[in-house]
């Protein structure tokens, strides 16, 4: 596995003297060690001491739990131990155990399940203090307990001991209270303290005034705790039209039957039938399930369930009976897509299931992704620069600048491969078109090449002035590929271009560009540029999700992919080279190309998606209703390695469809790269250049040139080899291109072509140009097709005449299924082409068809 990127998170432990211990548990230790002086051992940060609290609270809560339990079965035989025991604490300390103390003369003794300190404690805590409520000790130390032990927040500490707190003291107090009625002697469920406080109250309110107090109490807390609203009163008073306006409530909500839902819904009168219903439905309201369950509401009318609804309106409604506007609220159906394409869910789910998603990549399960060794270092890959070099280049600017009285205030120096950005913060009050003007004078002071100024540089409010390296690195395409940037990439076409002038990796996404369009004079590294887009590729494709068409009118660039053919290239059928050549041949392939878009469109529309992506992930989860219609879509990517040639011999018929292209194929996932020498006007033309927003440019010989290709200078003042400009009609970045060299683009290829492939490569749809329109009538009936009489059957039994059933169910490709339909029709078998219907078949059955390719046979023999 190739190392990716720096592996070493943080260098903290630099400085640290000790030698680095790897030992998560090594470290943990120091940790502790360094932490002795200063703490001890059961110290709270190491959460020591929290454990053992939360351990024994949750202890405690399962010992009280029992003990209080049992003391409700038994509080009588404890407490008579406890009440002849004077007390019974004492008897804890003296270790007599229960029957020593039966033996010893007491007829009783305790019988909680917890022994002694179990009826003390439950005596304690229930008879002497809280009754009953006492339990709800056991509740907060659970709370605190699980907190502590497993860091897990049941409940707000703070409330929980607020509300307990509360809940005990009242709960005592209204056993108490109620207890009172029944017997004046203290009892268990009320305990000591309910007993008194009770008493108390009595004395100086009254029973009366203790029960209101009480109520109080209650209703206090059920507001602090949950904001009740006090609305059932009023609503009884005025059954009719409570029902239809909350008097209490902001936001009135209404309740309808499910007659109501008859949509439009008319706003309710207060119809008595309704008031019945109120009550039910008021408590249907608090669950907001019956709205979302509307959908079978709808479609069934039996459905008893109420449906909320809201109007929008805060205001007060007074429905008065005369003069009343019926409101009419529209409810939004249900989608009935919605119901078809859960139905379909379903189904894809059941299919996955059974089949397991669909794997585009089986075919080749066992293709191996060419690996970082095919690939060479070039150069050191460090930067060179040398600081007597950026002293001196400062220097001059600074000396230029100032020989025009241009005074700086700041001056920085950014290393990059090829070039170094000095960027200038120049004295307030200094112009900057006066900088920009000085272009030509710096290059001569600093006696360079390819000095380029940005004034100002976009977003950052400095001048920057790009002077080239006295030794310009090279970056390797190795060392590029092999940062975790790339291979960890998430973009679907990601091509490495190379380094910034920041030394940052630059990976651009093909796919979102999406057509690049390259230039740049000859020998400026164009070639080397589109091996690197393609290499990058190959590093990240599997051959199903990837094809190329390789157009190289040069006939020697994109030699090296031939052996890629049976894996990632695409050609028409019957077309014996899958790299083209021939101008001829290119018209072809572009308008091959643009039915396979319009196909591929055909295929989104019918998989009601917008893209091939989705496209993929729905088929790939088997959500599309008609499998044997659709395919796996892999992105189909274009190069044309020298586009002025083409557009020197075809012109239009070159330029229209790759316009077309260019304008539509983003969604089906065509993309195009185009690169060419001569970027004059009548070769990058408004159409072209309209539909390719992202371009590459080398360096050009002029600025014509430059503004052809980026629509600014800049191109024509690179210092060529690899540098280039990037420009995705925005932004405008300078790059070094990542270098890969003939040997290694070869080694890839083999290294692909050496692996098992498909039969052929990838098939584009046949097109047949002007004048070259094949007739049915042509056909030799000798020289029909072996397959000719299986077709026919297959034709027949499906009773649909279409190229494409036969293409898909005998596995041919289209140029040889359209020549079997086309020896169909001329035998009568099928009827004549009917643009987009399929074709009539003529025979009904298979015994009518037997019978006539019998006949047919008969001269042959
Ligand atoms: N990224 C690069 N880093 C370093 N050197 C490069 C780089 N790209 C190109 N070169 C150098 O420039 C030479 C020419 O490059 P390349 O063949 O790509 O030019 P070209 O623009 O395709 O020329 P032509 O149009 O004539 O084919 C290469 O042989 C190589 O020495």
């Amino acid at each position: 596995m190739p190392v990716k990127g720096n592996q070493f998170k943080s260098n903290s432990f630099k400085d640290d003297d000790q030698p680095r211990q790897t030992s998560g548990k090594v470290d943990k230790e120091r940790g502790i060690k360094k932490a002795l002086p200063k703490m001890p051992r059961f110290d709270m940060e190491n959460g020591r001491a929290a454990k053992i609290a939360g351990l024994f609270s949750l202890l405690l809560s399962v010992y009280f739990l029992i003990a209080f339990t049992s003391y409700l079965f038994t509080w009588q035989e404890d407490q008579s131990y406890i009440s002849q025991t004077n007390g019974g604490w004492h008897n804890l300390a003296t270790g007599q155990t229960m029957h020593e103390i039966a033996d010893a003369g007491t007829p009783v003794i305790a019988q909680n399940w917890l022994g002694k300190f179990g009826a003390l404690l439950s005596n304690q805590f229930i008879y002497e203090w809280f009754g009953v409520a006492s339990f709800i000790f056991i509740f907060i130390f659970f709370v605190l307990g699980y907190r502590l032990l497993f860091k897990v927040r049941l409940f707000s500490m703070v409330k929980t001991l607020a509300y307990s707190i509360f809940c005990i003291v009242f709960l005592s107090t209204a056993i108490g209270y109620f207890h009172a009625f029944i017997t004046d002697y203290p009892h268990f469920l009320e305990g000591g303290f309910g007993y008194w406080c009770n008493r108390l109250l009595d004395a100086q309110v009254g029973p009366a005034g203790t029960g209101g107090l009480l109520v109080f109490l209650a209703l206090a807390v059920l507001v602090i705790a949950y904001n009740i609203d006090f609305k059932i009163p009023s609503r009884k008073e005025k059954p009719v039209n409570a029902m239809a306006v909350d008097e209490v409530t902001p936001e009135p909500v209404e309740l309808i039957d499910e007659e109501d839902i008859d949509i439009p819904v008319e706003w309710p009168r207060g119809n008595g039938n309704r008031v019945k219903d109120t009550l039910a439905a008021q408590v249907n309201a608090v669950k907001p399930e019956p709205v979302q369950q509307q959908p079978p509401m709808v479609q069934t009318p039996t459905y008893h369930e109420p449906i909320v609804l809201t109007p929008t309106t805060t205001a007060r409604h007074e429905p008065e009976e005369e003069d009343e506007i019926p409101l009419t609220i529209d409810v939004n159906r249900p989608m009935p897509e919605l119901a078809v394409e859960k139905a379909d869910d379903v189904k894809a789910q059941e299919l996955v299931n059974k089949f397991g998603i669909y794997d585009h990549r089986l075919d080749l399960a066992s293709y191996k992704f060419p690996h970082l060794d095919l690939l060479e270092n070039h150069g050191s890959n460090k930067i060179s620069v040398n600081a007597e070099e950026l002293e001196a280049n400062k220097n001059k600017i600074v000396e230029t600048l100032n020989h025009y009285n241009i005074e700086i205030d700041k001056i920085k120096a950014t290393i990059g491969p090829t070039v170094t950005l000095y960027e200038i913060i120049p004295a307030p009050g200094v112009r900057i078109s006066k900088i920009k003007n000085l272009e030509d004078d710096i290059a001569l002071s600093l006696a360079a090449l390819g000095i380029r100024i940005i004034a100002p540089m976009p977003g950052k409010g400095t001048i920057g002035i790009e002077v080239p390296n006295s030794s310009p690195e090279m970056v390797s395409m190795r060392s590029i590929l092999a940062t975790e940037k790339f291979q960890t990439t998430t973009m679907d076409l990601p091509i490495a271009l190379g380094k910034t002038i920041s030394n940052e990796v630059f990976i651009a996404d093909l796919a979102k560009m999406p057509h690049l369009l390259v230039a740049g004079a000859t020998g400026q590294g164009k070639s080397v540029g589109i091996n690197a887009i393609l290499v990058s590729l190959l590093f990240k494709k599997h051959p199903a999700e990837l094809k190329f068409v390789l157009v190289d009118p040069k006939k020697v660039e994109l030699t090296l992919f031939r052996k890629i053919e049976r894996h990632f290239l695409a050609k028409l059928p019957d077309e014996a080279d899958a790299i083209i050549t021939d101008t001829k041949k290119v018209v072809n392939t572009l308008n091959s190309l643009c039915i396979e878009m319009d196909q591929r469109y055909d295929l989104l529309k019918d998989a009601q998606v917008r893209n091939l992506k989705e496209y993929n992930a729905k088929f790939v989860n088997r959500k599309i209703s008609d499998p044997e219609k659709h395919r796996y879509l892999p992105f189909i990517v274009l190069v044309i390695d020298e586009f002025a040639d083409l557009m020197m011999t075809a012109g239009k018929e070159v330029e229209v469809p790759i316009a077309r292209i260019a304008q539509l194929a983003r969604a089906v996932g065509i993309h195009l790269v185009i690169a060419t020498q001569r970027p004059s006007v009548n070769i990058i033309t408004g159409t072209i250049k309209a539909n390719f927003p992202s371009r590459l440019a080398f360096r050009v010989l002029s600025k014509i040139d430059s503004r052809t290709i980026l629509d600014a200078g800049g191109a024509d003042q690179l210092i060529g080899r690899g540098d280039m400009l990037f420009s995705t009609g925005s932004d405008l970045i300078r790059l070094q291109c990542a270098f890969v060299d003939t040997p290694e683009v070869e080694a890839i290829s083999n290294f692909i072509g050496e692996q098992r492939g498909y039969p052929t490569a990838m098939l584009l749809p046949e097109y047949v140009g002007e004048g070259e329109t094949s007739s049915a009538k042509e056909y030799d009936p000798d020289d029909r097709d072996p397959m000719f009489e299986e077709a026919a059957r297959l034709i027949v039994l499906h009773q649909q005449g279409s190229t494409s059933l036969i293409q898909r169910k005998m596995k041919l490709g289209y140029n040889r299924a359209g020549r079997i339909i086309d020896q169909l029709e001329a035998a009568g078998i099928v009827g004549a082409f009917e643009g987009s219907k399929a074709r009539d078949v003529l025979y009904p059955d298979e015994y009518s068809l037997e019978r006539y390719l019998e006949t047919l046979q008969k001269p042959k023999d």
